[in-house]
């Protein structure tokens, strides 16, 4: 199977962009987070059209917990689907605008570093940034091929 990161993203018009950032401010909605009650919500678009969403979930266990933009993108490989055009994500702030934990970085570069991704405030507002700003010199299924012998 080739790596999903070697294709080229796409763009998306803006009602899909209105229907992305919806879905992801809906989601924190959904966010089991009793521990650190800090909710997010995320949702992407995917080359062909299909929308995918996530929630964080903790655990008693705290390691345990995944974010969820992770779960979004999971779910959208677990569809058969790992062409991912653009990422919105809705947090609990009410400050500056907050990027995606490293972990999550890690994980979206895997499937595409010139993937959209939208930060989005509970007011809706957001900000427009590329995965391969938010994770320079990142670690990609690319690194492996200059493996030496
Ligand atoms: O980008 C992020 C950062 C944090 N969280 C979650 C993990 C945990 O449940 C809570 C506090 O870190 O927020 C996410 O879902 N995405
Ligand atoms: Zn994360």
């Amino acid at each position: 199977m080739e790596s999903a990161s070697s294709t080229k993203n796409k763009k998306i018009t803006d009602d899909q962009l209105k229907e992305l950032i919806d879905k992801a401010m809906g989601m924190r909605e959904k966010a089991y987070c009793p521990y650190s009650k800090f909710r997010v919500g995320a949702a992407l678009l995917t080359h062909n059209n299909r929308f995918y969403t996530g929630c964080n979930v903790e655990n008693a266990s705290y390691g345990l917990t995944v974010c969820a933009e992770r779960v979004a993108i999971y779910s959208a490989v677990a569809g058969g689907d790992t062409e991912i055009s653009a990422m919105a994500v809705c947090c609990d702030i009410k400050g500056k605008f907050q990027g995606p934990c490293g972990a999550c970085r890690q994980v979206l570069v895997e499937f595409g570093e010139d993937m959209t991704f939208f930060c989005v405030k509970p007011d809706g507002t957001y900000q427009e940034m590329v995965v391969r700003d938010l994770m320079p010199m990142a670690f990609t299924p690319s690194s492996l091929a200059e493996a030496a012998d």
